[in-house]
């Protein structure tokens, strides 16, 4: 892939190894906010990744493209496709248990993909330095082995609480979500 330095780990990066605690294979990591384009079940043209980990720190997920998520006739919108990496890559970083958000993403299209496709959704991480995550993802056509038609390198960057509640509703989240204390 194609891939700049922005989003390549620098000497002394540490990859990340799985929590104790973290889900167990197979099980769902559910939403991380229930209105969210990417994961949320109440969305109602979102994505709806459900996500699960095969092994703590990799993130695994189908994404079938709908009627809503076209660009051109019949073919997924290439943002829609930027939008469920950016999804799969920031579930993969919560494995942590730190809020991260997306700084860059940088999308390679391999071959476009009709509606109706399921994309096979991996993501996982090649190293934290400081405040910055380094993250992979990649979306196969057909099955978890087929093809690969779009590839996405990032750079996340860890933030505090504060961060959602300088501008939206952090109480939304926070009522979702029992991991944070944002006064503890
Ligand atoms: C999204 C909801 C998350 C909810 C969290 C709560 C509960 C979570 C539960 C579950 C979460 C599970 C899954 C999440 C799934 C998907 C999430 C999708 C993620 C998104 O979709 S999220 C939306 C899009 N995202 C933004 O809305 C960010 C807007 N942005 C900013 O808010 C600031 O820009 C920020 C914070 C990024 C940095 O600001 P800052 O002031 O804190 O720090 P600073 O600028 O010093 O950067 C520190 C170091 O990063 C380098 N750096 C930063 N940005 C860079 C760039 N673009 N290129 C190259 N380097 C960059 C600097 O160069 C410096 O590097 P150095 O330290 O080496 O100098």
């Amino acid at each position: 892939m194609t891939r700049s330095t922005v989003t390549t780990p620098p000497p002394g990066a540490v990859r990340p190894q799985a929590l104790p605690g973290a889900p167990a294979p197979g099980t769902p990591l559910g939403p991380h906010y229930s209105r969210c384009f990417g994961c949320g079940g109440q969305h109602p043209t979102g994505l709806h990744l459900n996500a699960t980990s095969p092994d703590g720190i990799t993130v695994t997920a189908e994404f079938t493209v709908g009627e809503a998520h076209q660009g051109a006739p019949g073919l997924a919108h290439g943002g829609v496709l930027a939008a469920a990496m950016d999804e799969v890559i920031g579930m993969s970083i919560w494995l942590l248990q730190r809020p991260y958000v997306t700084g860059r993403l940088e999308t390679d299209y391999l071959a476009p993909v009709p509606v109706g496709t399921t994309l096979h959704l991996r993501a996982w991480c090649t190293g934290v330095s400081g405040r910055k995550a380094y993250l992979e993802a990649e979306g196969r056509t057909g099955s978890p082995d087929g093809p690969v038609a779009v590839r996405a390198a990032a750079l996340f960057v860890e933030v505090g609480m504060e961060h959602f509640a300088k501008h939206g509703d952090a109480q939304a989240l926070i009522d979702e979500h029992h991991e944070y204390e944002v006064n503890p």
